[in-house]
């Protein structure tokens, strides 16, 4: 099922006018603050009503101006995650997941063992919310929320009230979620970590227009969307199997490039993982270079040069099957004479890569 979003609304001096699609998996909704995500998402919940445009999920019409389709918000048959766990504190967690079961049409759905062993929640069944943490709670809202049946799951900031401690706790149940369900999944975030470990499809949003959608990897792979990424945040993913876990603490890791050596990275010989690696730990050499201390180098092909206004420029690489940026200074792409087709090798420094960053392959 894919939900096809478009419209125009006005809050005063804002403009709000956005049209996208968001197919099965996570859609992430990425921007500045004030930049319209959450008036997105208040739209296809039907919080807001807008001028114009039209809202569909399946063959569904949720809304449409000229045709005077509104769909009222408890019709929609949506989950709703917010950043706060909202469960009910005099209920225990099984009543919380089952609650809304009472409203929830009468169809087979998710089961309530299989969504309660995706998120790792059987041990908390009889407990009440005060005695949660954080990241249990918001695993048993998202429960709840999946437990109701919903057509489409809206995530609002999910993680946002969390520690880095507790985020990394629950995302792996995202990607669970990911892999398992078939519904859409709308998830709004200005964390870029997140989203490139959770994201299949992107959109970027700056001043309430869509600035680019699309697949994820290829929207942040693409040295065009630095500029509304934030270049801080600009990088691409290495996807890699888990080979060795060596003595001295590293892990050893095959990427269709080359071995990668990560600190140790907590997964199981064979995993397939998916390695977020920013643009500006990426440094480039035209010639394999020798006595340095960095165990990670890659023989690479530019793709891409992009120059910036300023002193800094953004070079897409392909490195066996998969895409790279690197930030380097515009004087560097010069005298290095990067230009597509120039044959490099990348070197990446291993322990910039943090364990945040390192996630199931999707
Ligand atoms: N009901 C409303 N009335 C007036 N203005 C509104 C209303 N809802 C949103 N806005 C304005 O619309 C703009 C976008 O807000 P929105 O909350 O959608 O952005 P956002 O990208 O989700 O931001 P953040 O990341 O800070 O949550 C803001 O300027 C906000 O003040």
């Amino acid at each position: 099922m894919s939900l096809s979003v478009r419209f125009a609304h006005r809050f005063g001096d804002f403009s709000l006018d956005v049209a996208f699609e968001a197919p099965a998996g996570v859609t992430a909704l990425f921007g500045r603050s004030g930049s319209g995500k959450t008036s997105v998402i208040n739209a296809v919940a039907g919080l807001i009503r807008p001028e114009a445009g039209r809202i569909q999920l399946g063959e569904t019409v949720l809304f449409d101006a000229e045709r005077r389709i509104w769909v009222p918000v408890h019709q929609r048959r949506l989950g709703y995650v917010f950043q706060e766990g909202r469960l009910f504190p005099h209920l225990s967690v099984r009543q919380n997941l089952t609650y809304s079961r009472w409203f929830a049409p009468r169809r087979p759905g998710e089961s309530f063992d299989h969504v309660v062993g995706m998120l790792g929640i059987d041990g908390l069944l009889e407990r009440r919310p005060a005695g949660l943490s954080g990241g249990e709670k918001q695993r048993v809202a998202i429960g709840r929320a999946l437990l109701a049946n919903p057509r489409l799951l809206l995530m609002d900031e999910p993680l946002a009230a969390l520690d880095e401690e507790r985020k990394a706790e629950i995302l792996p149940y995202l990607e669970r979620l990911r892999g398992e369900t078939d519904i859409p999944v709308l998830y709004v975030s200005h964390s870029m970590a997140e989203v490139a470990r959770l994201a299949t499809t992107l959109v970027l949003m700056d001043k309430g227009r869509v600035v680019r959608s699309g697949l994820a990897h290829e929207v942040l792979s693409d040295p065009e969307n630095v500029p509304a990424l934030g270049i801080r945040a600009a990088g691409a993913s290495l996807h890699a199997t888990v080979t060795t876990q060596e003595e001295d603490g590293l892990t050893r890791l095959e990427a269709s490039a080359g071995p990668l050596f990560l600190p140790h990275v907590d997964a199981p010989l064979g995993a397939r993982l998916s390695i977020r690696i920013l643009a500006q730990d990426v440094i480039l050499s035209r010639t394999r270079p020798e006595g340095l201390s960095a165990l990670n180098i890659l023989p690479a092909t530019v793709t891409a040069v992009r120059l910036g206004e300023g002193p800094g420029a953004v070079i897409q690489l392909r490195a066996g099957d998969d895409l790279l940026l690197a930030r380097i200074t515009r004087r560097s792409a010069q005298a290095l004479e990067l230009a597509p087709g120039a044959d490099c090798f990348a070197i990446l420094k291993s322990v910039a890569v943090a364990q945040s960053e390192v996630g199931g392959a999707g």
